[in-house]
């Protein structure tokens, strides 16, 4: 049956991070992006949130080439094609190369509002099952170790599952020694954002003697070739974040012997349904698989949750507590970890609603736009 679209919402929306999140690329302070409402002739209301920050120092998608897409290409598709399933937003968008993140956003919505209308939880539309979720934490590189091991022990104790930690050359192998001898025997895992490169080898096999969970995008944003020489070089499970923009580069990925890991981002490979084909190719091919996070908001936050209920989401993934990120978040109730656990939500749709007291505080201006 046709979903009956009748209006979507853009927001723009700008909100200051609780601590600046440093990688070895840089700092981010303020998080920028999107918020899509669209809304079907029944008055049911389907949310998305856009993922790219400001600069593009993650991929080369940033807020403005976000906007651009949204409102020059994507929305105008979606306004002059049907669709009965959110399935079809991946296939009608074909024709547009990459800019996934756009594309995961306008998805998103549509995902939440399919959910909404079947009077279903998101989780249990993608074909999730688990009841709750395991769930890291993700710290950025601290001025100092003092404040680093404060850092980790705080997260421990709030009982995150595992803990990753930002790694670039010169704050690596030293770094993490002194991580494990004061913490011998939690689940640690390091995130060079592709700071290394194949020159690095013998740096990178250092890394062999700490008990990693895994490294993550230690070589080249857009490598598989380099990262196959180094995992047949290395014990420690690569996992593979930047690389992944597709069920095809996976493929290929395994194909090569890249990694043994996958961090799955919805926003960096086009939305749920390819994120879906990921998981299951996954499945299949028993590779183990985690979601990732880009200091979402609570509607990405909700994604990324309804997501994480799939079956081989095996490893805690990168989707702390709302409070972890934000002064306020803009759902209620916020993204609460007990224990290192977050609970699906059972309501229908992404089982989070919009706190719109906050939507409206940190919005800059809004949009919107007729079907
Ligand atoms: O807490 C989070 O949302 C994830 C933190 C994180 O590692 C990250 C945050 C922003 C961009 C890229 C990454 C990454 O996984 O590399
Ligand atoms: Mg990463």
């Amino acid at each position: 049956m046709e979903l009956p679209l009748h209006k979507l919402v853009l927001r723009k929306l700008k909100m200051k991070l609780k601590n600046p999140f440093s990688t070895s690329y840089g700092t981010v302070q303020d998080k920028e992006f999107f918020l899509l409402e669209l809304i079907d002739r029944d008055g049911n209301r389907g949310y998305g949130e856009s993922v790219a920050f400001t600069t593009p120092w993650y991929t080369e998608e940033t807020v403005a080439t976000t906007f651009h897409m949204l409102e020059d290409i994507l929305i105008p598709t979606l306004q002059s094609n049907m669709v009965t399933h959110p399935d079809e937003v991946s296939e009608l968008f074909l024709p547009v190369k990459r800019n996934n993140m756009a594309k995961a956003a306008i998805e998103g919505a549509v995902w939440d509002l399919y959910a909404k209308r079947l009077d279903i939880p998101l989780a249990e539309a993608l074909g999730g099952e688990r009841k709750e979720i395991e769930v890291g934490i993700a710290i950025g590189i601290q001025p100092t170790m003092n404040q680093l091991l404060e850092k980790i022990q705080g997260a421990l104790d709030n009982g995150y599952k595992r803990i990753k930690l930002k790694i670039k050359p010169g704050l690596d192998v030293d770094l993490l020694s002194q991580v494990r001898s004061h913490f011998p025997a939690i689940s640690i895992m390091a995130d060079a954002n592709s700071a290394y490169t194949l020159g690095d080898i013998d740096r990178l096999k250092k890394l062999d003697d700490l008990n990693l969970l895994m490294i993550e995008q230690p070589l080249g944003h857009d490598d598989i070739i380099d990262h196959a020489k180094l995992q047949a070089a290395i014990q420690t499970p690569i996992c593979l974040d930047e690389s992944i923009h597709s069920v095809e580069d996976v493929r290929k990925a395994w194909e090569l012997g890249s990694c043994k890991v996958i961090n799955i981002k919805i926003g960096r490979v086009g939305g749920l349904t390819e994120a879906k084909r990921i998981h299951d190719f996954c499945y299949e091919h028993d590779i183990a698989v985690w979601c990732g996070g880009m200091l979402e908001a609570g509607v990405g936050r909700a994604h990324n949750i309804a997501l994480t209920s799939l079956p081989q989401f095996v490893l805690p993934g990168d989707t702390a507590g709302s409070s972890h990120y934000w002064e306020q978040d803009i759902i209620k109730p916020e993204v609460i970890v007990h224990d290192g656990i977050i609970k699906v939500p059972k309501k229908p749709g992404i089982g989070y609603d919009m706190n719109f007291e906050v939507i409206e505080k940190y919005t800059e201006w809004k949009k919107e736009y007729d079907f």
